[in-house]
């Protein structure tokens, strides 16, 4: 669990994130939604305790999170950044295989294969990266994610590059995991998918968190015009209709 109070962020002079307090619970796929610029990523990082000029208090569990090591941090949890940046050209079982650093050789393969497998990619296990495509690197990233032994993911838009088809399957990798006990945050844009898959939305706007619980809840008639700019209704099975007209800009 993680519990997060009264989170204040600064980049450079402006504050992007104010006074945020809120809690993830363990064993939920949590989504955090926004428009551009809301503070999704700054909120990530700083959940990750990557943004020293984050201020307020985050618990991890119980505990401060800028009491633990990096080590026991990196052991805790695992972050996708929303660069899917890759440095070497290692073959794809390799980059996996980086994600599980305390196993051996030959059981680190296997687990990565395992990984690979659940990303649909057992087939490009020994195929460089640098020669597939946008999207099956992206869900090598993910393979190497989940990889690892993390209870925490924090996830800066995983979906992005991927088709509709493993756009699903992976939130249904998430959920599944959460299921087993983890706590997943994901930034998403995709409201649609956010509102069918999270347990729990997390609506930021300019920095302030103006929503929050479960999606239909989190996304009335009010946040979704004032904050998305949309107006939409929810059919059965948290299905959101977005109305296909664009609201005019705010003020115009
Ligand atoms: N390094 C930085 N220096 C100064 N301002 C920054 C920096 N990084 C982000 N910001 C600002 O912080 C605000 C929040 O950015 P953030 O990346 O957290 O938003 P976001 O919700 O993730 O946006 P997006 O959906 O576009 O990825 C933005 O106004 C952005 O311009």
């Amino acid at each position: 669990m993680i519990d997060i109070h009264n989170l204040d962020i600064d980049m450079g002079r402006a504050r992007v994130v104010s006074n945020l307090t809120a809690r993830f619970e363990t064993g939920r796929l949590h989504a955090i939604i926004g428009p551009n610029g809301a503070g999704k990523t700054s909120l990530l990082k700083a959940v990750c305790g990557l943004l020293p000029s984050a201020t307020g208090a985050i618990r991890l569990d119980g505990h401060d999170l800028t009491a633990l090591s990096l080590r026991e941090r990196a052991r805790l949890m695992a972050y996708l950044p929303q660069e899917r940046a890759i440095a070497w050209d290692l073959k794809a079982i390799e980059v996996v295989a980086l994600g599980c650093a305390d196993l051996s050789g030959e059981d680190s393969l296997k687990h990565a294969q395992q990984q690979l497998e659940v990303m649909g990619l057992s087939d490009k296990a020994e195929t460089s990266v640098f020669s597939l495509s946008g999207g099956q690197r992206a869900r090598v990233l993910l393979a190497r994610l989940l990889a690892t032994e993390a209870k925490i993911y924090c996830l800066d838009e995983p979906l992005t590059a991927l088709d509709p088809a493993w756009q699903r399957r992976v939130l249904e990798v998430f959920k599944s995991r959460a299921a087993q006990g983890r706590t997943i945050i994901v930034s998403l844009h995709d409201i649609g998918l956010a509102a069918q898959f999270a347990d729990d939305l997390w609506v930021l706007d300019h920095g302030r968190l103006v929503a929050n619980g479960e999606p239909e809840a989190a996304l009335s008639d009010e946040v979704l015009r004032q904050v998305f700019n949309i107006t939409g209704t929810f059919a059965e099975g948290r299905n959101l209709r977005i109305d296909p007209q664009a609201l005019p800009e705010h003020g115009a």
